[in-house]
């Protein structure tokens, strides 16, 4: 499909109109292996974003999941047993997570934590993020906790098949999760399916823009990347100040 125009590239930076957040703070919600991810990555790649090198990048994609929180012993045997529930709103570190979108608003340098989904541990270090133009923070709960939820400008849902999402994430999890075949269907049909119809079904209604079928769906991710781009594109006045500034004090 051809794209309009790439952000990044030929086009001026991502700085915006005055009237426009910056960074502007975009929410993918969605069930496990909806594909949120990969609807992320298709809007960073259509907005020129994915080969650029992480510290200049305008465009940047941040997973819930670096939020779960510590376990304490007993919590860990029970994920070790599939028998955790990390499909449940307490099984983040939501003040962490917060304070992070709350310091990436406001333009500062975070540590994002990386999260092993095969230890069920956080890594000892995080990756730093820079500031960026456009922050997309894609997760099961993301539009769950209201103060999370009401500071994006954008809220996107992906909404794909529950079949489908359990055949992919069955292929994920033995993959790249460590897992086997009992324990994924144990989890999913004890704890996963019930949480996402309690507590991530519900928060669809919050959304500006339902994606269905997910990254298949390229009419609205053009759709939605056409709008960022809108949003984006600097007026005349502006265009003088990106020739002659960074706005944003960032190496290059
Ligand atoms: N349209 C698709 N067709 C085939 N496989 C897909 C598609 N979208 C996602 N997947 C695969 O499904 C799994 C979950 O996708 P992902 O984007 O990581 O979902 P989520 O972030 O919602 O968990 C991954 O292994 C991914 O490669
Ligand atoms: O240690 C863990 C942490 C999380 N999970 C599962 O991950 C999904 C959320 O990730 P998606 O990429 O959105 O699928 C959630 O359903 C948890 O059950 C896990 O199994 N183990």
């Amino acid at each position: 499909m051809a794209h309009s125009h790439q952000v990044g590239r030929e086009s001026p930076r991502l700085n915006g109109l005055e009237n426009v957040p910056r960074p502007f703070l975009i929410g993918v919600a969605g069930g496990t292996a909806s594909g949120k991810t990969s609807v992320c990555a298709k809007i960073m790649e259509q907005l020129g974003q994915a080969a650029v090198e992480s510290r200049s990048r305008q465009v940047c994609i941040i997973s819930q999941d670096a939020f779960y929180r510590n376990l304490n012993p007993e919590e860990h045997q029970r994920a070790i047993r599939g028998n955790f529930n990390f499909d449940h709103p307490d099984a983040f570190d939501t003040n962490l997570m917060y304070k992070t979108m709350q310091d990436i608003a406001a333009n500062k340098t975070v540590e994002i934590p990386t999260y092993d989904y095969v230890t069920h541990k956080r890594e000892d270090t995080g990756q730093v993020l820079y500031p960026a133009d456009v922050v997309l923070l894609e997760g099961i709960l993301v539009f769950y906790f209201p103060e999370l939820r009401d500071m994006f400008h954008m809220k996107l849902f992906v909404d794909t098949d529950p079949d489908t999402r359990l055949s992919r994430r069955v292929l994920r999890d033995i993959k790249e999760r460590g897992r086997d075949l009992e324990k994924i269907l144990h989890q999913y049909t004890s704890l996963v399916k019930p949480a996402f119809e309690e507590f991530c079904l519900p928060t669809k209604k919050y959304a500006d823009v339902i994606i269905p079928r997910g990254a298949d769906n390229t009419v609205a991710i053009d759709l939605i990347v056409q709008h960022i781009q809108e949003l984006m594109r600097p007026n005349r006045q502006n265009r003088r100040r990106y020739n002659s500034e960074s706005l944003v004090g960032r190496p290059h």
